[in-house]
This record gives structure tokens, sequence and C-alpha cells, in this order.
């Protein structure tokens, strides 16, 4: 694995806020990267340390081996598109895709095209009387048209409907299969995306709690359903994360089950289900906020 990018001990305050607090994490090349928090959790702070629009408070940021800030050697290799995306005042889209070129040198103007045609996005429209939704897809297309080795998206979908949702997950992974490349997602919409991350992290209060691969964090959690007397048997000496009853059924949630137990648990009549992602992170984020509660 190469490291593309690298936080190490950053923080970023603002006053007495910790936006960052203290995070050390690595982007390997040709892999998607989920970032995943609540609100105001320091997700974008995060992506705008790591993409030179900010200088931290501690620590430093290290992308392609050098520090980001006024670096332009870095930063042409580097897409960082955010809902909030400004654009000159007299712009149009084709001016935006007509100058994106300049900035990317992998552009490809036939994908743009393609993609401008697939969100039926108006390209002589003043950017200010686009819909909320087209603007999105702007930056969308510009994210992915533009191949940068290193692409943050950070929620790009404010406004999108589900039908263009969908197409940006399916192109964003089509292209990613032909031209591997290095991506960021910050997103709330966890189940939407947890097919396209390879790699999860999960910060809170500008802390981050979780930094491991897609599959293992799936795989740290189980759903059990079946009968109420049947689970409890199989949960006496487990962790329970979650319980729900329905009658003489009741649905738990534990941590981490090996192959044998899985196996035990079926012969017992239990039915195993995944945990979805967002169920994990709602969980994770859920009980940091508890700690974070009773910590004087
Ligand atoms: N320029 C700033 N001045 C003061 N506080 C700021 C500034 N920028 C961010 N913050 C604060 O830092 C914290 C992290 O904000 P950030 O925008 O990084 O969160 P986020 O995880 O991207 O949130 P969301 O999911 O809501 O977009 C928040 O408490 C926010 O209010």
């Amino acid at each position: 694995m190469t490291t593309i990018a690298e936080a190490i001990g950053l923080s970023k305050h603002y006053g007495s806020v910790r936006a960052v607090d203290d995070v050390s994490l690595r982007l390997e090349e040709g892999r998607i990267h989920g970032l995943l928090g609540r609100n105001g959790a320091g997700k974008s702070t995060l992506m705008q340390l790591l993409t030179g629009q900010e200088f931290p408070t501690a620590g430093r940021a290290e992308v392609f081996g050098a520090t980001p800030a006024e670096n332009a050697s870095v930063l042409r290799n580097v897409c960082f598109i955010k809902e909030s995306q400004r654009y000159p005042d007299d712009f149009r889209p084709k001016h935006v895709f007509r100058s994106a070129p300049w900035f990317f040198e992998h552009w490809d103007a036939d994908f743009a095209e393609q993609l401008v045609d697939e969100f039926r996005l108006p390209l002589n429209r003043p950017i200010k009387k686009l819909s909320r939704g087209q603007l999105s897809s702007v930056g969308v297309i510009v994210g992915l048209a533009s191949r940068a080795p290193l692409t943050f998206f950070d929620e790009p979908y404010l406004g999108l409907d589900a039908v263009a949702r969908q197409l940006f997950y399916d192109r964003l992974l089509a292209d990613y299969a032909d031209h591997p490349r290095t991506i960021v997602l910050s997103t709330h919409l966890i189940d939407e995306v947890s097919n396209l991350l390879e790699h999860v992290f999960v910060i809170d209060q500008g802390r981050l709690l979780v930094d491991e691969s897609a599959e293992t964090l799936r795989s740290s959690a189980t759903t059990l359903v079946g009968r109420t007397s049947v689970i409890d048997e199989f949960v006496a000496q487990r962790e329970v994360l979650h319980r729900e009853g329905l009658g003489g059924l009741a649905s738990v949630t534990v941590a981490g089950l090996g192959e044998a137990e899985r196996r035990s648990a079926t012969a017992a009549g239990l039915e195993l289900a995944p945990v979805s992602l967002q169920q994990l992170v709602v969980r994770i984020t859920g009980t940091a906020q508890k700690e974070f509660e009773v910590t004087p």
C-alpha cells in the first residue's frame, strides 16, 4: 500500500472549539475512503486541512509527500468538491467545464459531456439560476471528470434526487474501476454509499474514533433474530450492543461472532442478519457522546 496523504497529530482549533483534535490517519492509494460522522464532527475541517485550505493549529498534513498549503505541485493533483462551492458571478456550467482542464491535467472532456447529458444539466444557464440539485451536479461532474489522483467529495449531493445520486455512485464506481485513484467521500447517507466504501473513518467531536476497513467494520457486529428465550440463552455471555423485543421475539445486535458461533446460532434456530454500516456508526458515535457526557 502506498500512502498518498497523511494527517499527523493534526489539530485545528477555532477559539475553544476543537474542530479537529489530534487526528492521525493515512489515505492509501487506489482506495475509496468514507469519512463519516455527525454534524459538526470535523469532517469538512479535516478535508480543508488535507487540501491546504486551512492551516493546522498543531500537527501537520502531508499530501504526496509535501505540505499541501500553497503548494501548486501538490494541489494540481487534488480535487476538492464541496457542497458550498462558489463560482464567479457571471459563470455558466459551460465556463466551469471549459476552465477545468487548466486546473486538472487528467480532465476528460468527453466524460464530462456524457455526465452533463446524464445529469440533464443545462450548460448555458447562469450558475446563479441553477436549482440546488443542478448546482450539486456541476460539482459532481467536475469531481468525476477531473480524475484527480486524490479526490475529496464533501457531501456533494445536496438537492440531488435519488436517481441523480444513484447515477453519481454508479459512475464513480465504474470510472474508479477503469481509472483507479484515491477518493474520500464524506456523507450522511451512509447506507447509500456503504457498498462503495473500502475503508471507513468515523470522526466525532474532532477525534478519530474508527480507522478500519469497511469489511472488518461490517463483520464487527451481527444481529440475531429469534425466540426471546433462545436469544437470551445465546447472548447470556456476550456484549449486547442493541436489543429490541417484539412479543415472544427478540432482535439483538452482538459484537463479533466467529464462524463456529454463527453455525451454532443458526442450528439453534436464530436468524443472522448483517448490521448496516449506518447502524454501526450511529452506535459508535452515540456511545462516544455518552462517554463525553459523563467525563467531567
Ligand atoms: N471558521 C470556523 N470558525 C469557528 N468554528 C468553526 C469554523 N469552521 C468550523 N467550525 C466548527 O468546527 C466544528 C467542525 O465543523 P465541520 O464543518 O468540520 O464539521 P462537519 O463534520 O463537516 O459537519 P457537517 O456534517 O454538519 O457538515 C463545528 O463545531 C463547527 O461549528
